[in-house]
């Protein structure tokens, strides 16, 4: 089932002061079956965006369909989407198997046939073992894979998600990560993930919608939003380390950390120039080891730029040297608007 929102309008108006335009003109499509991921800065409108295809914002103008349905105008139970949240909210009296089956006595399903549906989705997320314990008793990942648990078991055709995994370590998040891409591929459902986590987007979207201030500037595979930023803010968002970006008359320039090369440059020269390349010459101030890389931080003359290294020759801090780069790696973005060029 699509999911697509059109020219969506939402401010909040604070109490003093200018209201806050939360979403500002957003048009996005979550296509059947895939899995969107909503990511971008804290504030920048994701959640906003997800409450209103669920239906627990209304919004100003625009519209959200579902399949052929316009739904609008909808109360949120009537949307056929299923929700889960970043806390996971569990009813704390009731027993994880109470929890997953509420729902499904609420629509007039029979006790053994609830019993039954909730044992075989508690099966397929490996709580099976766990029917008769309150959520006290479960761990962060535990309570958040009941919460997914209680979601799907309607077998929704969209299921919308809302920083799920946030609240988990860094190791069990990776675990769950790829639970939620499996569940994902069984279920065929179309979700929409929202996560500040540039890393976990990359990880498990079908495609990123990358939001900025109520925007959204980008919707791409993680692949092509890496590889063609369209503006520089994705550019230095995206990535396991900011684009670098130098400033000049011209048009910006943007060359990724990754695609740097380091060269000793003990006299200092400064204008060297090499038919393909492009470079600059500064010092070294600070060596950051990142498991086999390092990330160097090079001062120079326009102020700092990042290069990841790979090898065990790693230069020292106070090193002269020269960044260079292919000419063909570079990316160029417009000095005012920041769109690619
Ligand atoms: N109920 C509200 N009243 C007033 N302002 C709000 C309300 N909800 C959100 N906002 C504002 O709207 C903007 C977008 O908020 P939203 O929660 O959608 O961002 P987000 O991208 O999900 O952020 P985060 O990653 O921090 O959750 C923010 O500036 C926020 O302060």
């Amino acid at each position: 089932m699509t999911v697509r929102v059109t020219g969506a309008q939402k401010s909040y108006r604070a109490r003093r002061g200018e209201p806050v335009h939360a979403l500002d003109d957003v048009t996005v499509e979550a296509r059947a079956g895939e899995l969107l991921t909503v990511v971008g800065p804290s504030g920048s409108g994701k959640s906003t965006l997800l409450r209103a295809i669920a239906g627990l914002e209304t919004l100003d103008a625009g519209s959200v369909m579902v399949g052929d349905v316009d739904v609008t105008a909808l109360a949120p139970g009537r949307r056929g989407v299923a929700m889960v949240f970043q806390d996971a909210a569990l009813y704390p009296h009731l027993s994880v198997a109470g929890n997953i089956g509420l729902g499904e006595r609420a629509r007039g399903r029979g006790r053994s046939q609830t019993r039954e549906r909730v044992a075989e989705v508690a099966e397929s997320l490996g709580i099976g073992e766990l029917l008769d314990r309150l959520p006290s008793q479960l761990s962060g990942g535990e309570r958040q894979r009941v919460a997914l648990a209680r979601a799907v078991i309607r077998a929704p055709k969209v299921c919308l998600l809302d920083e799920p995994l946030s609240s988990l370590d860094a190791d069990l998040r990776l675990r769950m990560r790829g639970e939620v891409r499996d569940l994902q591929r069984r279920t065929g459902a179309t979700m929409v993930h929202v996560t500040h986590d540039q890393a976990e987007a990359m990880a498990i979207g079908d495609r990123l919608a990358v939001m900025q201030a109520g925007r959204v500037v980008q919707v791409d595979t993680p692949e092509r939003v890496f590889a063609e930023p369209a503006t520089s803010f994705v550019a230095r968002f995206v990535g396991p380390l900011p684009m670098n970006l130098l400033t000049g008359d011209g048009p910006t320039r943007g060359v990724r950390p990754e695609r740097v090369r380091l060269r000793d440059n003990a006299a200092g020269d400064v204008d060297q120039v090499e038919p393909g390349l492009s470079g600059l010459a500064g010092v070294v101030e600070s060596v950051e080891s990142a498991g086999e890389d390092a990330v160097v931080r090079v001062r120079h003359a326009g102020g700092v730029l990042l290069a990841r290294v790979t090898g065990t020759s790693r230069p020292s801090v106070g090193d002269q040297l020269r960044a260079v780069w292919d000419a063909g790696d570079e990316h160029r973005f417009d000095r005012d608007t920041g769109e690619r060029l």
